[in-house]
């Protein structure tokens, strides 16, 4: 499987140590990257042997059969439509660019006219199994996240005590929070949407974790789920589950057994 990613953050040197370096999804290799700094693109090429592409357009030419953006939800915004469109399949970090139902369904059209496959992994959370159990024939009633970070993961949060920074929808979370609350969109993608997804997200001087709880009630029962995530070393914001779950999403592409 020939890979290329967009963004060489946290994310996307993970991504290319893991694969590139460590070999851990069996004949895989990213082998063409784009990503906003130029510095960044020259060290990471050099580090992990795979082509740099100085726009999006010249990534596309490339034999790469899939993509992974792990960028901004921006990108998403700017680059999915021409990902798929050039036949490519698509794996998206920044799902928070899917709570816009527009560009949902435009992306979903543009999909099946080429007959490829939008991603989108679990990221830094759980639960999403159940949800989509839940509502396929049932009724599913609530569905919540409360999000705890340390301050430094929260843009705005005061350094000095607890402050729930935003109580809302998922709709709205996504708007003021785009780097932050992801989680909430695939939550909603999963479960009611983005206007009927609860969000509530706190700042917290002594989380040494980015946690997330989830609760849901339908006429399956009651969900509970709290995931207690380690940061990645250089990103305070992003919880190195979310670098597992896109790891796990390409395994998973290629499985003969599935499960869940
Ligand atoms: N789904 C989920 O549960 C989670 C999603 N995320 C999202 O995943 C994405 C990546 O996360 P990190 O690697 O930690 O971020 P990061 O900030 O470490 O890296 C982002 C990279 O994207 C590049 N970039 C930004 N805009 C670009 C553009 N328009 N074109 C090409 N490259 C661009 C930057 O230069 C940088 O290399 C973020 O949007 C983040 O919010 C993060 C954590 C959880
Ligand atoms: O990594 C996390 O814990 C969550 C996150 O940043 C996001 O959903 O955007």
């Amino acid at each position: 499987m020939k890979l290329a990613l967009i963004g060489g953050g946290n994310i996307g040197r993970f991504l290319l140590q893991s694969i590139n370096i460590d070999c851990l999804i069996p004949n895989a290799k990213i082998i063409g990257l784009h990503t906003r700094c130029q510095e960044q693109a020259k060290e990471l090429s050099r580090e992990f042997e795979a082509e740099i592409f100085e726009d999006v357009e010249s990534l596309l030419k490339s034999d790469a059969d899939l993509v992974i953006e792990a960028a901004t939800v921006e990108a998403v915004e700017e680059y999915a439509a021409s990902i798929l469109l050039s036949g490519k399949d698509l794996v998206v970090s920044s799902v928070g660019a899917l709570a816009d139902r527009e560009f949902y369904k435009c992306l979903e059209e543009i999909c099946i006219l080429n007959n490829t496959k939008i991603h989108l992994p679990s990221g830094a959370i759980g639960g999403l199994d159940v949800l989509k159990a839940a509502k396929s024939i049932g009724e599913l009633d609530s569905v919540s996240i409360i999000t705890r970070k340390p301050p430094q993961a929260l843009p705005g949060a005061p350094l000095d005590g607890e402050k729930v920074l935003f109580e809302g929808s998922a709709a709205e979370a996504i708007r003021l929070f785009p780097k932050n609350i992801n989680v909430s969109i695939i939550l909603s993608l999963a479960g009611l949407g983005a206007e009927n997804t609860g969000v509530k997200i706190i700042s917290d001087p002594a989380a040494r974790k980015n946690s997330h709880t989830i609760e849901a009630a339908g006429s399956f029962g009651k969900l509970s789920l709290q995931v207690e995530n380690d940061p990645m070393p250089n990103n305070p914001k992003t919880s190195y589950l979310a670098a597992l779950s896109i790891l796990a999403s390409l395994k998973n592409r290629d499985e003969l057994i599935r499960v869940g």
